[in-house]
């Protein structure tokens, strides 16, 4: 079945025609520029012999040798080309042909459709046969009118149909010609001749006007026309209106009665008398006003810098940066389905054996093999209930001696019973593979995620901004790590480094470690933090309150731009429609990956779990996406606030009935094969997807082909956030002061000035850690206590005294 399909595909195929010669851009200029020459040559030849065509006569026969001399001016070779044109072919329409020749050159050298030349070659071809017989009647005598072909064409035609025959032909002839090559119909001919009635009209009318200048009316009337235009003489005039009536108009409903029946009945009737009115003498001429588009100040000022600079480019900065190859991929031998025929037989058997052992009649099987299972489809004889099917699973796995098999009852949708049972040999879905797909790099997604294939072997494409957010779960060693690199690389293959930003926790240490060359590329931190990807539960707390931190302001900002969601904003920000000086900026999506959160959320509970929720409720339209894997899919770990925010959830193998149903709301998860085998839900059906796989030596080869290029000066700087364990408390104590104590203590006592902004200044720092260095100072008697908004005093006059006063502390 599944083998026939590409063969079936291979036929419905259309069959391209290949061009019979392909010229490249060289063999082009050199056969465009000798047509081009040709076709003058011809043209001089043409003309020369006119005047020099008798006397060459009598030289044709010797032709050609370099003894003779031909009067032609272009020589022996324009002598004999235009006896052969004109003498012994068509007559003075030869010169149609030296036009050809040169047009075809023409063609050549600019590209245009070879199609048009044809036409112009055939209805030239044409029209010289018609000329050179026309002449031939009138000029029979003189062949150089009407060449011998026009010559003998008309002794051919007179000898049936005689002269007036002939002529009545050639008249006939004209008409086709005309009527075919330039769309000509009786309706367009009476249009034009009624518009040229009219227009001629309405000049005498004017003419008629110019010569009564005082009837007493008009004049008023003139004279206020003449004022008006007087006083409008400085300012613009506007373009005069199109006419109301435009050429097309007639035109298109006339194309129309063209293949109306002979007499229009109804609606089309009455689209046919349009025309007509516009011939009552009595029609009253209208004009349209312009239509004023109102433009606001922004609009103007945003049009004038995208005419000036473009678009904004949010990627100009690494304008140079290169996407990785395919090649960093690997190929697998054991890639691609190969189906086993014995093996489909012996399993369709084995099922329809067990079925009938408890008297369940089919009525058909169908197989669909996927990568690492093959769907049997069964329809169940009238009667049999669905339950009894269901309830069979353990039987049928073990008649087939399998692990890992799953009844769909019934398949939504379909009105069938599926059956999914494992693969002998499976096969593995390469990164390569879904990467190169079609439908991933076709895909006009905002954060294209290629996890796989299904089990039609389709690849399986989601959109992580649609998701909005991913729970992915599994037992140990069943993929997860797999899938989570198969979801960065997807994003690195398809989004430029200004575009998505990734932080990642990565509490288990080892997994994520990689991405640690991009660092500069793609990740975020917090301003502060040497590392980018967080390996300590402290850090991924304030990460996360810092994460809450930048939707809020993403928030604002969205709203101060009357946008409703990232895209909007960024598109408006592209069309430079915001300005940065108010505090805009290009936003990239940031996705929070989580490997283990069972590790964070028995650690650090609430405090990792509330910012979490907050982000998972809210994020979604300010372009914050969270991936959260775990290992531990118990409810303790999965809380229902969790659960609940987390539409879109990923089960590898689990152990459990119950770390399924915690996971998908349904068994499943329990039934798979592990090593990549999972369920992908997004609140409704169940897909079962084979993972891609990428190793860690292909992830290490893309993160460094990445990292060897030229990156931002920093990693993307999340807000700053110091939370509670930066307090007022832990200050007191000196070994827990900020690193930049001491410095901000000279800055305060030089300018005298306690203030927070000024070390916000001078030091660079975000306004917490200002103040956090602020409240240092106090405790260390520095600077005197809050005074609402006035700076505080400073209580060391200088430096010498600062140097004393830190160095009791320290005894
Ligand atoms: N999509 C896949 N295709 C083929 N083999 C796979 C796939 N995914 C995982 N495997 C196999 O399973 C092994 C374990 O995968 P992985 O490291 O992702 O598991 P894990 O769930 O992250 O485990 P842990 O939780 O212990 O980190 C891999 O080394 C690989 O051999």
């Amino acid at each position: 079945m599944a083998k026939k399909k590409p063969k079936a595909k291979k036929a419905k195929e259309p069959r391209v025609r290949k061009p019979l010669f392909v010229l490249n851009s060289q063999q082009k200029l050199i056969f465009g520029s000798f047509m081009v020459l040709s076709g003058i040559l011809l043209f001089i030849a043409f003309l020369s012999f006119i005047f020099t065509g008798e006397a060459d006569q009598s030289v044709l026969s010797e032709l050609p040798s370099r003894a003779v001399e031909t009067e032609n001016w272009a020589s022996q070779t324009g002598a004999w080309l235009s006896d052969f044109f004109i003498q012994r072919g068509f007559g003075l329409s030869a010169f149609i042909f030296s036009g050809l020749v040169f047009l075809s050159g023409i063609f050549t050298l600019l590209d245009l459709k070879k199609a048009k030349l044809i036409q112009h070659w055939f209805w030239g071809t044409l029209i010289a046969l018609w000329i050179s017989t026309l002449f031939g009647f009138f000029g029979h005598k003189n062949d150089l009118l009407s060449g011998t072909i026009g010559f003998e064409v008309n002794t051919f035609i007179q000898a049936f149909i005689g002269k007036i025959g002939t002529i009545l032909l050639l008249l006939f002839g004209l008409i086709t010609y005309v009527a075919i090559r330039f769309k000509v119909t009786p309706e367009r001919l009476i249009n034009a001749f009624k518009k040229v009635k009219k227009d001629f009209k309405s000049d005498l009318n004017d003419a008629k006007n110019d010569v009564v200048p005082f009837d007493n009316n008009l004049s008023r009337e003139a004279e206020y026309i003449k004022t008006a235009l007087d006083l409008d003489k400085d300012t613009p005039k506007p373009k005069p209106e199109p006419p109301v009536e435009t050429k097309e108009q007639p035109q298109v409903i006339l194309d129309t009665t063209d293949e109306l029946p002979a007499e229009p009945t109804g609606e089309t009737a009455l689209e046919i008398e349009v025309p007509q009115q516009e011939d009552d003498e009595e029609d009253i001429a209208m004009e349209v006003g312009q239509i004023v588009e109102e433009k606001s100040e922004t609009d103007n000022l945003s049009d004038k810098l995208v005419a000036d600079f473009g678009l904004f480019d949010p990627t100009l900065e690494l304008g140079n940066f290169k996407f990785p190859p395919l090649d960093l991929l690997k190929k697998y031998s054991i890639e691609g389905i190969k189906i086993d025929q014995d093996e489909l037989e012996e399993k369709k058997n084995r099922i329809v054996e067990t079925l009938n052992n408890y008297k369940i009649g089919i009525q058909s099987i169908k197989a669909t093999i996927g990568p690492t299972v093959t769907l049997y489809e069964i329809v169940p004889d009238a009667g049999v209930r669905i339950s009894k099917i269901k309830n069979l699973e353990d039987d049928i796995a073990l008649s087939l001696a399998a692990l890992g098999i799953r009844i769909i009852a019934p398949i939504p949708g379909k009105g069938t019973i599926g059956i999914e049972v494992p693969n002998k040999n499976s096969t593995i879905v390469s990164m390569r593979s879904v990467i190169a797909s079609q439908k991933f790099q076709k895909s006009e997604m905002e954060l294209p995620i290629a996890l796989g294939k299904t089990i039609s072997n389709e690849t399986f494409v989601v959109d992580l901004a649609k998701m909005p957010h991913l729970l992915m779960a599994g037992a140990t060693g069943q993929g997860k790590s797999v899938g989570l690199n198969a979801v960065l690389t997807s994003l690195l293959y398809k989004k430029h480094p200004a575009e998505v930003k990734f932080v990642l926790v990565d509490p288990k240490k080892v997994e994520l470690t990689l991405f640690n060359k991009i660092e500069r590329h793609y990740l975020a931190k917090l301003p502060d933090s040497a590392d980018a990807i967080i390996t300590d539960n402290t850090k991924v707390i304030n990460t996360l309150n810092s994460l809450c931190i930048e939707m809020d302001n993403r928030y604002e900002m969205l709203k101060n731009a009357f946008c409703r969601n990232i895209a909007e904003y960024n598109v408006k920000f592209k069309a430079r429609k915001l300005n940065p000086n108010d505090g805009h900026a290009y936003l990239p999506y940031i996705v929070l990956v989580v490997d283990e959160f069972a590790d964070l959320i028995m650690t650090a509970g609430k405090e990792v779990e509330t910012p979490i929720a907050r982000l998972a409720q809210l994020a979604r339209a300010i372009g914050i996406h969270l991936i959260i894997a775990t290992q531990r899919p118990s409810v303790n770990v999965i809380t229902g606030i969790i659960k609940a925010n987390f539409p879109a959830r990923i089960a590898f193998r689990v152990t459990s009935k119950i770390d399924s149903r915690t996971i998908l709301d349904g068994s499943g998860a329990d039934q798979l094969i592990g090593r990549g085998d999972m369920l992908y839900t997004q609140g409704n059906d169940l897909i079962r997807i084979q993972c891609a796989f990428v190793d860690t030596p292909e992830v290490e080869k893309i993160t460094e082909f990445i990292g060897s290029q030229k990156a931002y000066p920093d990693a993307y700087l999340l807000p700053e956030y110091v939370g509670e364990e930066g307090g007022t408390n832990l200050d007191i104590d000196i070994s827990e002061r900020d690193k930049l104590f001491r410095e901000a203590a000279e800055i305060i006592v030089v300018a005298q000035q306690g203030s927070a902004s000024l070390l916000q200044r001078k030091l660079k720092l975000g306004y917490n850690r200002a103040g956090r260095i602020i409240d240092q100072l106090e405790a260390a008697g520095i600077v005197g206590g809050f005074e609402g908004s006035k700076a505080r005093q400073v209580m060391v006059t200088d430096l010498a005294s600062l140097d004393a006063l830190l160095e009791n502390e320290g005894q």
